[in-house]
């Protein structure tokens, strides 16, 4: 009987060792799958831990609740300017970020009684195929994939960008990547690629940033349409916490979703007639007075940075005409014009262009300044023509515009 015992209680002191083992020193573990194919699993710091070490200043907390309420007030038509999310398709070079970021937050100064810019800051990239999925994924470019370091290296680039003034956009892929970053992110997106998953609908659903949903790639506004009806839903998702512990999250609803019209294989919907049609949807799906809207690259610039020129003038004359259910635009700019080919392993760092896009194609720093001058100016012509319709009606006269 002693013996027993004595033998259990050694099997059981046995078991805590090898589990502490595995845990302190499971920085890298293999596992053998059923297939006889090696898995292996790497510890990771919990998005507690990450935070801890990187935390969100009280400051830059006031900024980005600030600035996440005023794009929602935006976005339900509360406030009569355009929402401009501009900056780089993908992060890939943190100091180039910062120097643009710099340059923008003069610009976001200039113009904000008529717009509100919030920097492009997207860190995770969904591919067609293959290719660099982002700083999260594979922060040195080199194909390693040394995820634990992108995450710390992408908080601290959003945190950077905060610091210096400028609100984040980013595009939520991974949804166990969210809980290490949402904190300092103003505006989210659900790209082409993911907006039918009821995975990133739920994540939607649980983040506390207006959210925005592309038309799928095929050109379809429904897909985008349901994405924020289902956001729009309070419901419950299983999660990991900030502690790593998977959670079932009560999820509220978002506060903002809407629609981003991206364009499609066959062709741009920037167009008056889309702009009209996705209205129309939005309303019969109960989002009145919702603001839509337009992201000038993808298939509305057929991923030419000149596209997204001539998107970003029609966008700018539509809004100049009284269109008053634009809400705003997102651009890709980066210092200089055009992209640069990466081909993570191969591609020597080194000789990549400073300020230029290893992902889709750009527009350059000057062109954007001037570009977000003339969406300003149309906001101004907007404000000037819709408050003479409110008192021509006022008046009882035929509204004009
Ligand atoms: O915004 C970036 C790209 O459009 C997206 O990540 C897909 O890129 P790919 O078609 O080059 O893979
Ligand atoms: C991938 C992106 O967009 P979309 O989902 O519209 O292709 C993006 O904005 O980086």
């Amino acid at each position: 009987m002693e013996a027993r015992r004595r033998n259990s209680s050694v099997a059981c002191s046995c078991a805590v060792i090898a589990a502490a083992v595995c845990l302190l020193s499971a920085w890298h573990r293999s596992v053998a799958s059923p297939s006889g194919l090696e898995r292996t699993f790497k510890r990771l710091l919990t998005p507690a831990e990450l935070l801890r070490s990187f935390p969100l200043p009280y400051t830059l907390k006031r900024l980005v609740n600030e600035s996440r309420a005023e794009a929602a007030a935006i976005l339900q038509g509360e406030d009569d300017r355009l929402i401009a999310v501009v900056g780089p398709c993908s992060i890939h070079d943190p100091e180039a970020a910062r120097d643009y970021a710099r340059r923008l937050r003069e610009v976001k100064k200039e113009l904000e009684d008529d717009l509100l810019i919030i920097m492009r800051t997207y860190l995770e990239k969904p591919r067609t195929s293959v290719g660099w999925r982002g700083l999260v994924s594979d922060p040195d470019l080199s194909g390693k994939e040394d995820l634990g370091r992108g995450l710390a290296l992408g908080r601290r680039v959003l945190l950077d960008m905060n610091a210096l003034g400028l609100p984040t956009a980013v595009e939520f892929l991974d949804p166990n990547v969210a809980p290490y970053i949402e904190d300092a992110v103003t505006y989210g997106s659900i790209g082409a690629r993911t907006v039918e998953s009821p995975i990133h609908r739920a994540l939607a659903a649980s983040l506390k940033m207006p959210m925005g949903f592309k038309n799928g790639r095929s050109g379809d506004i429904q897909d985008a349409v349901n994405a924020a009806v289902a956001a729009s839903s309070p419901q419950k998702r299983l999660a990991p916490d900030r502690h790593g512990r998977v959670r079932i999250v009560q999820a509220e609803g978002n506060p903002a979703p809407h629609i981003v019209l991206r364009g499609a294989e066959s062709g741009p919907n920037f167009g008056e007639a889309f702009v009209a049609e996705a209205g129309e949807r939005l309303s019969k799906a109960g989002f009145r007075g919702a603001q839509i809207m337009i992201d000038c690259s993808h298939g509305n610039s057929r991923k030419k940075y000149e596209g997204e020129v001539v998107a970003c003038r029609s966008v700018a004359e539509q809004v100049s005409a009284g269109n008053t259910g634009i809400g705003g635009v997102l651009i890709e700019s980066f210092l200089v014009a055009g992209n640069q080919k990466l081909d993570p392993g191969v591609t020597k760092v080194q000789d990549l262009k400073y300020g230029c896009s290893v992902t889709d194609s750009c527009m350059d720093f000057n062109s954007t300044k001037d570009l977000l001058g003339e969406l300003a100016a149309a906001v101004v012509a907007r404000r000037a023509k819709v408050s003479l319709c409110w008192k021509e009606a006022r008046k009882g006269e035929p509204v004009k515009a």
